[in-house]
Formats: C-alpha cells, sequence, structure tokens
C-alpha cells in the first residue's frame, strides 16, 4: 500500500508543475527548467537546503534563456519558507565519449558537446563562461537592452537574495561566472589550476559595470580590484583565495561536501540578524543600480552596438573557435 502510495505520488509530482517538472526522490526534492536544476536536501517541516545546478550547454553561458529560468527558480526558492540557504554550482561532470562537433556549425545545438548518442552535454569543468557572446553581438539595439535588463535582474535578485547563498565553484568561471560567484555570501572553489576565476571584460575590449566593479570592490578591496579588472585577471584557485575572490579552495571531490558543512555553520546564525546585517552591507551598492537601471540599460545597448565593441567582440568570439587544446 505504502508503495503504492509512493508511487502515486511520484506520478502526480512528474505530472508537472507550470514553471517545469516536478519530481520526489528519496525524500529530497526537485525541480527543473530546461537549463536550471534545483535539488533540496532536509525533511519536511525542518530547514532545507536547495542546490542550483546550472546545466546550459556547452558552457553555462548566462543566455536570455537561462537568465529567465534561473530568477524564476531563485524566486520560488525564495517563496519557500523552508529553505534557508541555496549553492550554486554546475551540473557539468566529467563524461566519457564526448565529441566535439566542427566548430564551423553555427546554432546553438550544433555548438554544444555531444554523447555518441547525439545529446547536448556540458563541456566538463566550467561553473560558468559568463555573459553570452552571442546575446551581445550581430543582435538589434532591442535585443541588447532585453538582454541587459535580464542581466541586472539576476544580480540584483541574487545580491539582494535574503537567503543564505553559496557557490560552490566546480569550473572555470570567467566575467558573469565570476559575478554570480560574488553575488553569494560564501565562495568555495575547487583545487584545480585549470579553473580561473574573474573580471575578464578588458581583454574581450568591453568594460564591466559599474554595480559590478562596486560588488567586486566590496569583495577584494578597491586596489585589488583597480588592477584585476584592469588587467582583466582570471586567478587560478590559489590566487583566487590569496585576493579573497574565493573564500576556500578544497580538493575537487569535496567541493560539494564541503559547502554543505559551511552552510550549517551560517545556518545556525538567526535569520533575521543575519538578513539584517546582510541588507546593511549590500544595500547601497544594489541602490546604486536601482536608481539608474534604465540609464545602464541604454548605455549598454549604445555602447555594445558600437562598431569598435562589435568587432572586438567578433574578434574574440574567432579567437573562441580557433583556439586549440
Ligand atoms: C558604458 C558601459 C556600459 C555598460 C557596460 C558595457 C558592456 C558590458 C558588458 C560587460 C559584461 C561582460 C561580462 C561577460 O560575462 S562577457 C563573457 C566573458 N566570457 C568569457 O570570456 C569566457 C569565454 N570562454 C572561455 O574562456 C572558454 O570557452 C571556457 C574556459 C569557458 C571553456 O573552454 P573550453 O575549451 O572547455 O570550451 P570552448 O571550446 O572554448 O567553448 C565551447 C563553445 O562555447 C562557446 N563559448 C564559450 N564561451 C562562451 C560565451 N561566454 N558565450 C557564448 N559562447 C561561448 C565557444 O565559442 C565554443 O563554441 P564553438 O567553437 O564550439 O562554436
Amino acid at each position: 500500500m505504502a508503495m503504492a502510495l509512493r508511487a502515486a505520488s511520484r506520478v502526480l509530482l512528474r505530472a508537472g508543475s507550470r514553471l517545469g517538472r516536478r519530481e520526489a526522490v528519496d525524500g529530497a526534492r526537485r525541480f527543473a527548467n530546461k537549463r536550471v536544476l534545483v535539488e533540496t536536501e532536509g525533511a519536511a517541516g525542518a530547514t532545507r537546503i536547495a542546490v542550483m545546478k546550472f546545466r546550459n550547454p556547452p558552457v553555462n553561458s548566462l543566455s536570455l534563456d537561462f537568465l529567465t529560468e534561473f530568477v524564476i527558480s531563485l524566486e520560488k526558492l525564495e517563496n519557500d519558507k523552508s529553505i534557508r540557504g541555496v549553492i550554486l554550482t554546475s551540473d557539468s561532470l566529467k563524461r566519457g565519449n564526448q565529441t566535439k562537433v566542427a566548430a564551423t556549425e553555427k546554432t546553438e545545438e550544433k555548438r554544444a558537446t555531444r554523447d555518441h548518442g547525439g545529446r547536448l552535454q556540458e563541456r566538463p569543468g566550467i561553473f560558468s563562461a559568463g555573459l553570452d557572446l552571442l546575446e551581445m553581438y550581430g543582435r538589434n539595439p532591442a535585443h541588447y537592452a532585453e538582454y541587459w535588463k535580464a542581466v541586472q535582474e539576476l544580480w540584483l535578485r541574487l545580491y539582494l537574495s535574503s537567503l543564505t547563498l553559496m557557490s560552490a565553484i566546480n569550473g572555470a568561471s570567467p566575467a558573469g561566472g565570476c559575478l554570480l560567484a560574488i553575488t553569494c555570501d560564501y565562495r568555495i572553489m575547487a583545487d584545480n589550476p585549470k579553473y580561473t576565476i574573474g573580471l575578464n571584460e578588458s581583454l574581450l575590449g568591453i568594460v564591466a559595470p559599474f554595480w559590478l566593479k562596486d560588488n567586486y570592490v566590496n569583495t577584494i578591496g578597491h586596489r585589488a580590484a583597480e588592477r584585476a579588472l584592469q588587467l582583466g585577471t582570471l586567478f587560478p584557485p590559489a590566487e583566487a583565495l590569496k585576493v579573497g575572490v574565493v573564500d576556500e579552495v578544497v580538493p575537487e571531490d569535496q567541493v560539494h561536501s564541503k559547502t554543505l558543512s559551511v552552510m550549517a555553520k551560517w545556518l545556525a546564525i538567526p535569520d533575521h540578524s543575519r538578513q539584517l546585517t546582510k541588507t546593511m552591507m549590500r544595500k547601497a551598492t544594489a541602490d546604486n543600480l536601482i536608481k539608474q537601471r534604465e540609464a545602464d540599460i541604454q548605455n549598454f545597448a549604445s555602447f555594445i552596438s558600437r562598431d569598435s565593441i562589435q568587432k572586438s567582440l567578433h574578434m574574440y568570439l574567432e579567437k573562441l573557435k580557433h583556439k586549440k587544446g
């Protein structure tokens, strides 16, 4: 009987919610949009933690669709009173039997790495490749404005989230990938020298927006941010720890367990005092964008539409396409 009830409840849950699939798996719960998988841990009625896993192949770039799904998922978690902590991480795993399809093939599907069954795969070892360059290249100003609004929205939601946010950085984390991480309250990075993190916009011939710069300054201090932003420094884990972009570096196979144990310590603090403190520390930075959001959108749309900027992006995309290894 109990088995039948459990089976029936699985069927009902799998029937789907308005926003995406929802499943019950061994006491844990999960819901998924196409590009973000959310798994919650902890017993019903008790404090629970959610793990948001990015799965936007091939490199978890922040496309408009991904940003939209991310915000929807985060909002759902904010509205769930049993959830107090959220871990951001990549679903990208080392998988065998992958074939990278020809670089000359242009569509999103074709750009992705696929397994031998033709299914899309994440490239391994990538937390997020940052903003989707194809959303900022060769489009029209209205698209740039829509895209930038979505980027701002995600940053504001994360930066001001009342939840305890942690990032478990299990791969490369350039630019917008670093943005996701530095909005969090705590960052733990895998100790793999192939993974780097930082704001490398200047290398692409573009400029980080003032609010991202402010977030960086608040994280690593003015002088370090000034230097790292101009040079577009991507820090390997040991250096990222030294400069303060991340709070801890641990062996790759311990990133998840370590993040869970740090989360437990943070959740021992009363929510109201921690949240008020967080707001006190962050509100002025966020307000600075809120009061000039529209101007920032217009600035972005006109900056990114410039021929010289489009040319820089084109060259960078070509460089990525033709790079070796
Ligand atoms: C006045 C001022 C007003 C406003 C401010 C103005 C402008 C501000 C805009 C500033 C904000 C920018 C923030 C950003 O996030 S910009 C994006 C920066 N990202 C990067 O530089 C990362 C680039 N990618 C990489 O370094 C590597 O791809 C990576 C290390 C992530 C993975 O390497 P790997 O070898 O595993 O894969 P690749 O073969 O390189 O990539 C696979 C395919 O994916 C494509 N790709 C990679 N990154 C992106 C991306 N960010 N967007 C879209 N597509 C991406 C790559 O080209 C490959 O494609 P194919 O060759 O297979 O076609």
